[in-house]
């Protein structure tokens, strides 16, 4: 790689680094890339996908590359193509917590021309209105309903700019950009679906959702009444279920928190749980292997995963794409990390869309699931330096 890590952050401040560069930062490993070798782009659902994969990293080891590896983005609905590339030029490095967020850039602000919500707000009580009444007669029990909202700026996004904001704002996330055919995706994930190192299997579901106060005692308060709240346990629970019973039959043992606890985001409190798992010795999975059967897990889908999904296909008037999939990156030895496509945004030149979701269950109410969908953008608003009131 022509850039050392030591200087990325003087690199991305500057605009050297290009749009064209893939990045993910999970603070276990950095993994940078640019340039196009091949391109992956089947449904990972396609019986032959890992026949492909195992092809890709075939070629790219006869073409003199001894550690290959392929980077890109999963769609929420795995029927759909993934946007996975092996790069020409690519670098693994343990990163240094205090070379990576190399500051919070006051400086970068922009101005909202033009902004709408997909659903708006109305029609999006609606839709949480229509999974209520579900709940009455279906075996449903919970599903995950988003919204998009599309800004028009002032002027053309810095990319290596927003990305070091992204990093300086949100140090614990994993940071992720992701050039797309005619846009990029961007953004600081909370979500860990799945990291995979040797026989080890690492996953931290978060779900249950308080958006965080500016008063620090009324802060406190809003974390303690998540942590008590049976809707938010529930909704937790799902997905620790749901996680547990995939894993299950691919794993040789798998340790499992007793009780999810709280972490933060700069914007949000969230239910977490720490999941690990660890393979046979002698076993032959591919980290897809995992992928196909974990996702979506109930924290972007629901349960039942796939009554949940077709909800989400009535319900929702947009489509979500790689919203609420899969950014990372694996090697040939079948090691990867795969964060979940959230707190992000897709941006073209000065067009920016920004999505969030929310999990439905029966106590669920229309009004708090605008207002958590709106906090959990604020992520990706405080980044771009959007000071106006949009949400
Ligand atoms: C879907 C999103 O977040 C997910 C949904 C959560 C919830 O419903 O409580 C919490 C964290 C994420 O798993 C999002 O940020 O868009």
């Amino acid at each position: 790689m022509d850039i050392t890590f030591p200087d990325y952050a003087a690199s991305s401040a500057s605009g050297q680094s290009k749009t064209d560069m893939f990045l993910f930062n999970s603070n276990v490993n950095l993994v940078r890339a640019r340039g196009l070798s091949q391109r992956l782009s089947l449904p990972i659902l396609s019986p032959n996908f890992n026949q492909e994969v195992q092809n890709l990293f075939k070629q790219e080891t006869s073409k003199g590359n001894p550690n290959p590896i392929l980077v890109g983005a999963i769609p929420f609905d795995m029927n759909q193509p993934v946007a996975l590339i092996a790069p020409e030029l690519s670098e693994r490095v343990t990163p240094f917590a205090s070379s990576l967020s190399p500051f919070v850039d006051k400086d970068f602000s922009h101005q909202v021309a033009e902004q709408s919500f997909t659903p708006s707000y109305k029609p999006f009580l609606g839709m949480i209105e229509q999974a209520l009444a579900t709940f009455k007669n279906e075996s449903l029990k919970k599903v995950v309903l988003s919204k998009i909202l599309d800004l028009t700026l002032d002027k053309t996004v810095d990319i290596p700019r927003l990305l070091a904001n992204i990093m300086g704002q949100n140090p614990k996330a994993y940071h992720f950009s992701m050039p797309l055919e005619n846009s990029v995706l961007i953004g600081a994930s909370p979500e860990l679906l799945i990291r995979k190192q040797a026989n080890k299997i690492f996953s931290n579901p978060l779900a249950g959702s308080a958006k965080r106060l500016q008063n620090a005692e009324a802060d406190r308060q809003a974390a303690e009444t998540l942590a008590q709240s049976v809707k938010d346990q529930y909704e937790h629970r799902l997905v620790v279920e749901s996680i547990r019973s995939s894993l299950m039959p691919l794993v040789e043992s798998m340790k499992i928190e007793a009780e999810p606890s709280l972490i933060s985001t700069p914007t949000m409190w969230h239910l977490s749980t720490h999941i690990e798992a660890t393979l046979a010795a002698d076993n032959e999975f591919s980290i897809f292997d995992f992928i196909k059967s974990m996702h979506p897990t109930p924290a972007m889908c629901g349960t039942p995963t796939l009554l949940a999904k077709d909800h989400i296909e009535t319900l929702e008037p947009h489509q979500r794409g790689f919203f609420s999939g899969l950014v990372g990156w694996c090697d040939a030895q079948g090691n990867g990390e795969w964060a979940i496509a959230i707190r992000c945004a897709e941006v073209s030149a000065n067009k920016v869309k920004l999505f969030a979701g929310a999990g439905v269950v029966p106590d669920s109410t229309p009004e708090s699931e605008w207002l958590e969908t709106s906090a959990k953008m604020r992520t990706m608003i405080n980044a771009f330096g959007i000071k106006e009131g949009v949400i």
